[in-house]
């Protein structure tokens, strides 16, 4: 254990994040100690290999490859190497050594926090993740203790910064999905293997997390609904902005009641938000969280979600929360799953749908698709017919039909596109989206 004036400090990882972490916290070091009562003593900084080109360069006296012997050093552990293995074995480590630990690795968090926070509360230690979600935004505190004493209701919120940056260069700047893409990724917003963006499946991670702090329950991020972006076209952007609409990935975690009582619902999809929504007004590759709380009402959280610098600040004010904690004594925060609150399935969430067809173009066709989405008991609240091109095959005149319905169950609107597409005057089910935020 170091004294009282010192706090022994280890970095795992040296890449986008871990070295501004690095360069922060040795340029800014006396401002540091000074905020934390405690001098913040980087004591050597795991990498995978010594000789690696870096954003800023660490001295070499730091460097080390062997993690393992690093964590037990310290008395807080960062770790910013990302993924499952080997990070959740140090952090293991880190905490049987005693040690409190910064990570940003919402993979990590979403799949093992339960193991983790409970290895943690064990020994009194403190496990804080607030960059592994929306980055730089502090909303994992906010949700702990700002809003410890409300009760949330529901939590929208833009999280994956690279698919918001493609949805907004296809809505704003005409782009096609390919190019938007394209652009993502040559401006480094999309991940190595994109399809944990386009796919949703970071946000899905970060849903879960978010679903976890707000409503103090269990949240496996396998149990959210996921759907991605790819199928996501201009023609699409265009019958959102022509129903006041624009097209956003949502990570979801609302309190709702299904069958049974009441529950949580986590879902993440491409959602009609009204133009006149925060939301809406999200930009490029930033993130907002939109937080609903009965004594608070809305709130919105706003900012960059990635970036190396950007996440680093939400790193170090984890650390600085750490350092005094250390000076003042007490164990951790502990995460305490205290809600047994359901997990509800989809099926039995309520939502209005904005459902596209291309079918025959012929007398009688709109009434007998009518008449399949009232039998379902899915209402219709708007129509809008267009031309559309002429069946390849037989020529047959084709048109497009953009049906916006009322508040229908999401297994009653899914029973009736399934009856669709097996109508013989159904060419295309185009898409089924759901409005948000309304
Ligand atoms: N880059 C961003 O904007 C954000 C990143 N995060 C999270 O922060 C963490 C770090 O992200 P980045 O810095 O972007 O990743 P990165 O890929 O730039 O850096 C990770 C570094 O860890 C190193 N590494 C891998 N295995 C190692 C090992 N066994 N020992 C030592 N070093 C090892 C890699 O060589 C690499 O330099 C991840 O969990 C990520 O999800 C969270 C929010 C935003
Ligand atoms: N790939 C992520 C990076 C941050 O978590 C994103 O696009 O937001
Ligand atoms: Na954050």
């Amino acid at each position: 254990m170091s004294d009282l004036r010192t706090l022994r400090v280890a970095l795992l990882g040296a890449g986008s994040v871990g070295s501004q972490v690095a360069r922060i916290l040795i340029e800014d070091r006396a401002e540091l100690a000074a905020r934390a009562g405690i001098t913040l003593d980087l004591v050597g900084v795991a990498v995978r290999s010594l000789d690696s080109a870096r954003d800023w360069d660490i001295p070499a006296e730091l460097l080390t490859t062997d993690a393992t012997a690093l964590v037990q050093r310290a008395d807080v552990v960062i770790e910013l190497i990302g993924g499952i293995e080997p990070a959740r074995t140090l952090i293991l480590e880190a905490v049987a050594a005693g040690a409190d630990v910064v990570t940003g690795n919402k993979a990590l968090i979403a799949a093992h926090g339960p193991e983790l926070f409970d290895a943690a509360a064990r020994v009194g230690a403190l496990i804080s993740y607030e960059a592994a979600v929306a980055g730089a935004i502090p909303i994992l505190r906010p949700l702990r203790e700002s809003l410890a004493g409300d009760k949330i209701n529901r939590i929208l919120a833009i999280v994956n910064g690279s698919t918001n940056f493609i949805l907004d260069r296809m809505d704003r700047f005409g782009d096609t999905m390919e190019q938007a893409q394209k652009t993502a990724f040559e401006l480094g917003f999309l991940e190595a293997d994109p399809t944990l963006d386009v796919d949703g499946y970071d946000a899905a991670q970060k849903a879960a997390i978010l679903a976890r702090l707000a409503f103090h329950a269990d949240v496996p991020a396998e149990a959210v609904y996921r759907e991605g972006i790819a199928d996501i076209t201009a023609e699409q952007i265009r019958d959102a902005a022509a129903a006041g609409a624009t097209i956003k990935l949502l990570a979801i975690a609302e309190r709702v009641t299904g069958e049974h009582g009441e529950g949580i619902s986590t879902r993440v999809y491409p959602a009609l938000i009204p133009k006149e929504h925060p939301l809406a007004s999200v930009h490029g590759g930033n993130n907002a969280v939109f937080v609903e709380a009965a004594a608070a009402g809305p709130l919105m959280f706003y900012g960059a979600g990635a970036g190396g610098v950007q996440t680093a600040s939400a790193v170090l004010g984890d650390l600085v929360s750490a350092a005094r904690r250390h000076v003042a004594g007490g164990p951790g925060l502990t995460e305490g799953a205290t809600a047994k609150l359901p997990l509800i399935p989809i099926g039995e969430v309520s939502a209005r749908y904005q459902i596209a067809l291309r079918v025959s173009d012929r007398p009688g066709v709109l009434a007998q698709i009518a008449g399949i989405l009232a039998e379902a008991g899915v209402s219709v609240e708007t129509v809008v017919q267009s031309a559309a091109e002429a069946d390849e095959v037989s020529g047959e005149h084709a048109a497009m039909l953009v049906i916006g319905t009322h508040t229908s169950r999401e297994d009653a609107v899914q029973n009736t596109v399934n009856a669709l597409r097996s109508h013989e005057a159904v060419r295309a089910v185009i898409s089924v989206l759901r409005f948000e935020g309304e």
